[in-house]
């Protein structure tokens, strides 16, 4: 199949990414109205604030230009319930002096002649001095606004005195003045009154009136510029939280790795965020502005709506550009709520910082202004500050699209303005652009992969043919030399002919038609860690998870690696794909080299993988992902959705199609892994464990699905079923420890490394004393003639193991068994190979002996007739046991020690057989453990003597 490149490639790419991206917004419903609609919710909460604000005001005239200030005239005592917080039954005012007659006649007269209503009598109480009022006023607290003290000194002189409740109360916002509603009007009364009766004329004329300053309006406190930077900060929040989850989600989940497998370019990564990020932003910040007018903000309405919208929008876009900058440096999506409070919170108190003023006057130095700069929120702070003074007042035009370069009329002292902080916001928002895509390239990846720090430097990479190269670690793990490689020369014939196979094609040039991939000693060793404990850090020493492999991968064939846990096959499939970079030697697939840049970017064009843990997102459907993996490929337009129809039906998905992979059973999840791997009809295909988790139907379907894929290309699949290795593989390496132990097919390895075969010989049914005698002829004629016992035994049948050193006996003594199949009453007789299971086991087990005493590591043997402790070396079959020499027994006893392999593949100790005296000739092996001069391991446990197994059976022999 033709696959598309270069530019149309990158195109087809940035479109199924930007559709991917469409529909995990789509999907992602609530996180989407978040992001688009949470500033409603917050313009709401700045109208509810500014409507607190004005109604504060709202009995003041501050905020109002006075120009021609209205004349109170005369003000009635107000009744009593009018005061806020009054108790009732009140009292409108109290009065002191009812000694004196004049004093009487004066009340009498306030409360008769109070203009518009006339004060009753049962709404005023008087008393004879004022120290009584007060001890009234303490017991009867809020029942009477004020009060009057008359004091008659001589005929012509009556003095008075006046008390008020001057506490300041608010009512739902609204303000009481205690002045000019209680104190003015009972002080103008109390004067008029003895005005009046000292010169004796009840109609004398008295009015006074009371005018305020001609003033012009004070800036109003503006919600909009106060808290609104905070509330707009966490608009885009929604945004930066949202983008930064999905980049980690993706790289988290490996999802994004998948992709530059399936050879996504990195640039299409990038725009498609981008893209869409900025249209969600463009739309977030075009409702915030629409909503702000709709609840009538001075600031919304007499800014122009260009000028507010590109504030709003630039800072979200820039606070985005500051999430992708952040994004490399996490490493888990659940952090970014985390990362996210953690900016609004410094945003917040610098934005506070800012409203004070700083650093945007005269007096303060550019470079700090340049510095603070950098951080958006501040910019936001700013802008909002000067659009907001620019409508302070209601007769302010705002700023209009050509005045954004100036400063606002009533800031004339301005240092920056607000096309200088659009223009920061870009500037700024393209260094963020710029450092994440730097950042993502130098900060190691989910596999611990990063570039060189100075990777840009090298002109290759911007020609597009290097640069690209890879290292593991930290940024600072550059430190410290790499050791060399160790050479082994493999144990076994066939690894040893392989090798010297791949090696004389190296060496000769020699290119074989027939082979897909060539490794060439392929070597990976991944550096060490640091590891803290409570008060030291210690690096731990580097791991060779692959000891230079030299394997050719024939085309049309289906070469299965093997091998226990960590034995290096993930190690090796990650080497080959570019996941992971080699420490030593190459691989060649296709005459592309694995270790140059334009080799890799050819590979990924030619391969196609099933990762070891399915990489899928849970929001996209079966289809969408095969559509999604098809256009990232490359794959011409027109035929995409027809392939991803037959992938679909080929693993038997079509039901499933358009169910999201979130629901998918785990073996439904392995499927589309394989059709993924399948698409674009690579040159080789990489299947980690395909069919964990898959029922045995769906198994069968599955390897049926890999046999058709043969043709025409290369397989190389990993598992651990050895029913599917030996059924689907043409060739088979088993390795352990990071070396290739065995390499052949099904039958050679069997017959190899198996213990030999099985035969299982079934009887006739007869009745119970027949078939003992029969059981038991049979019994004896394997142990005289081939020297063992059954296996397995019962009623119906037996089973014996026949080692491989009686192969040759094995003709003649079936042949003379078949004869007397009737003497015997055998129905009928099987023989087998032994199970590649059971070759699996031995290769894994030897080769955990071989690391256990080149390791010189030791374990505890506890004798079970003695119940002493010795310590012997790991996988020893024989062991002297010290101390133990008698007269009867001259060079003591030994035991033969049972060994098994725990679940992670550890040899542990399960049983000793019964003490036997030591044959004499038989000379202890040297170990590790006892060639120490220490008799006694450190554990203070007595070391045993190992014992060669060959010297045991020669004496035994003798
Ligand atoms: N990033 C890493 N850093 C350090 N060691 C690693 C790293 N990745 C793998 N290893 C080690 O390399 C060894 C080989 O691992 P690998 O995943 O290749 O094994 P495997 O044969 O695929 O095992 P499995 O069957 O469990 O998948 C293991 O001991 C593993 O712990």
């Amino acid at each position: 199949m033709n696959l598309r490149g270069g530019f149309p490639l990158l195109w087809q790419q940035y479109a199924a990414l930007l559709k991917k991206n469409l529909m995990l917004s789509w999907r992602n419903k609530t996180a989407t109205f978040m992001q688009l609609f949470s500033s409603l919710f917050f313009i709401f909460l700045l109208f509810s604030i500014q409507k607190a604000i004005e109604s504060r005001y709202a009995a003041s005239t501050v905020y109002e230009s006075v120009t021609d200030p209205k004349t109170l005239l005369m003000p009635p005592i107000p009744p009593c319930e009018d005061k806020i917080y009054t108790k009732v039954p009140c009292f409108d005012f109290l009065w002191s002096g009812n000694a004196s007659a004049a004093v009487r006649r004066i009340v009498t007269n306030i409360m008769t002649n109070n203009p518009g209503r006339p004060i009753p009598k049962r709404k005023v109480q008087s008393f004879r001095t004022p120290s009584e009022v007060d001890s009234w006023l303490l017991s009867n607290p809020m029942r009477c606004p004020g009060a009057l003290h008359f004091v008659e000194r001589n005929a012509t002189v009556i003095s008075y005195g006046i008390q008020t409740n001057s506490t300041v109360v608010a009512q739902r916002g609204n303000y009481e003045d205690p002045t000019f509603k209680f104190q003015i009007p009972l002080q103008l009364a109390a004067e008029r009154e003895i005005a009046r009766y000292l010169i004796g004329d009840p109609s004398f004329s008295w009015t006074v009136g009371f005018k305020e300053f001609a003033h012009p309006a004070m800036e109003n406190p503006s919600a909009v510029a106060t808290i609104g930077p905070s509330f707009f900060l966490a608009i885009a929040m929604f945004g930066f939280v949202l983008q930064i989850s999905s980049l980690i989600a993706e790289k988290e989940l490996k999802l994004r790795q998948a992709m530059n497998m399936m050879g996504l370019y990195d640039s299409a990564y990038w725009l498609s965020w981008l893209t869409w990020e900025g249209f969600l932003t463009l739309l977030s910040s075009l409702f915030l502005v629409l909503f702000g007018m709709m609840f009538q903000f001075d600031f919304f309405l007499h800014n122009s709506f260009e000028v507010v919208f590109l504030v709003f929008f630039l800072f979200q876009l820039n606070m985005i550009g500051f999430a992708f900058m952040l994004s490399p440096f996490i490493s888990k999506s659940s952090s970014s709520t985390t990362v996210g409070f953690s900016i609004f919170i410094v945003g917040f108190m610098t934005q506070l910082v800012t409203l004070f003023g700083f650093p945007y006057t005269q007096i303060i130095s550019r470079n700090l202004r340049a510095i603070w700069s950098l951080f958006p929120p501040n910019l936001l702070a700013q802008a909002l500050s000067l659009l907001s003074k620019a409508t302070s007042n209601p007769q302010d035009v705002g700023v209009s699209w050509n005045g954004r370069a100036k400063c606002p009329p009533n800031n004339t002292m301005c240092v920056i303005t607000i096309d200088d902080i659009y223009k920061w916001l870009v500037a700024t928002f393209f260094l963020w652009f710029v450092l994440a895509i730097y950042f993502d390239n130098i900060i190691p990846n989910a596999s611990g992969v990063r570039k060189s720090v100075f990777y840009f430097l090298n002109p290759w990479y911007w020609i597009g043919k290097g640069g690209s190269k890879v290292k593991e670690g930290g940024i600072c793990s550059c430190i410290g030399s790499v050791p060399q490689q160790d050479h082994f020369t493999p144990d076994d014939g066939d690894v040893l002919e392989e090798e010297n196979i791949v090696k004389h094609q190296t060496q000769e040039g020699v290119v074989d038609p027939n082979v897909a991939v060539q490794t060439r000693g392929l070597a990976k060793r991944y550096p060490g860690n640091w590891q803290c404990g409570c008060c030291k850090c210690k690096m731990t020493p580097p791991y060779h998870a692959l000891r230079g492999l030299w394997v050719n991968f024939a085309k049309d064939q289906l070469f299965c690696l093997l091998g226990p846990n960590g034995a290096g096959k993930t190690t090796t499939i990650n080497c080959l794909t570019g996941i992971t970079p080699v420490t030593g030697g190459d691989a060649i697939i296709y005459g592309n080299s694995i270790r140059s840049a334009v080799g890799m970017s050819n590979i990924r064009r030619i391969i196609g993988v099933c990762p070891q843990f399915d990489i899928l997102w849970d929001a996209l459907s079966g289809q969408e992902h095969l559509h999604l993996f098809a256009s990232i490929k490359g794959l011409p337009p027109a035929s995409i959705k027809s392939v991803a129809q037959s992938s679909l039906a080929e693993v038997r998905l079509t039901e499933a199609a358009k169910v999201r992979a979130g629901s998918y059973s785990g073996g439904m999840k392995r499927r589309l892994s394989v059709a993924i791997a399948l698409l674009g009809d690579p040159k080789l295909v990489i299947l980690d464990e395909p069919t964990t988790g898959m029922d045995p139907i769906t198994r069968r379907h599955v390897w049926d699905i890999i046999n058709d894929a043969k043709k025409g290309r290369a397989i190389i699949l990993t598992t651990h079923s050895m029913e599917e290795a030996d059924i689907l593989s043409d060739r088979i390496g088993i390795m352990a420890k990071g070396r290739l132990r065995c390499i052949g097919t099904s039958i050679r390895l069997k017959s190899r490394f198996g213990t030999g075969f099985i035969a299982n010989v079934s009887f006739l049914g007869s009745n119970n004393g027949q078939t003992t005698i029969h059981h038991e002829a049979v019994k004896q004629y394997f142990k005289d003639r081939l020297d063992i016992v059954p296996k397995e035994e019962n009623k119906a049948f037996l089973t014996f193991v026949i080692p491989h050193d009686r192969e040759k006996l094995l003709t003649k003594f079936f042949e003379e068994l078949q004869d007397r199949e009737k003497e015997f009453g055998i129905s009928d007789i099987q023989l087998s190979l032994t199970t590649l299971e059971e070759v699996f086991l031995n290769i894994a087990r030897q080769a955990e002996l071989e690391s256990a005493a080149a390791e010189g590591r030791l374990a505890t043997l506890t004798l079970t007739f003695s119940g002493a402790s010795v310590s012997i070396p790991l996988g020893a079959k024989f062991v002297g046991i010290p101390g133990t020499e008698s007269e009867e027994n001259s060079r003591g006893i030994m035991v033969e020690v049972y060994w098994e392999q725990d679940d992670s593949g550890a040899l542990c100790i399960s049983g000793h057989s019964t003490e036997i005296p030591i044959p004499p000739n038989v000379q202890p092996m040297p170990s590790t453990a006892t060639s120490q001069r220490n008799f006694f391991s450190r554990s203070g446990l007595v070391h045993g003597v190992v014992i060669d197994p060959n010297e045991i059976n020669i004496a035994e022999n003798h």
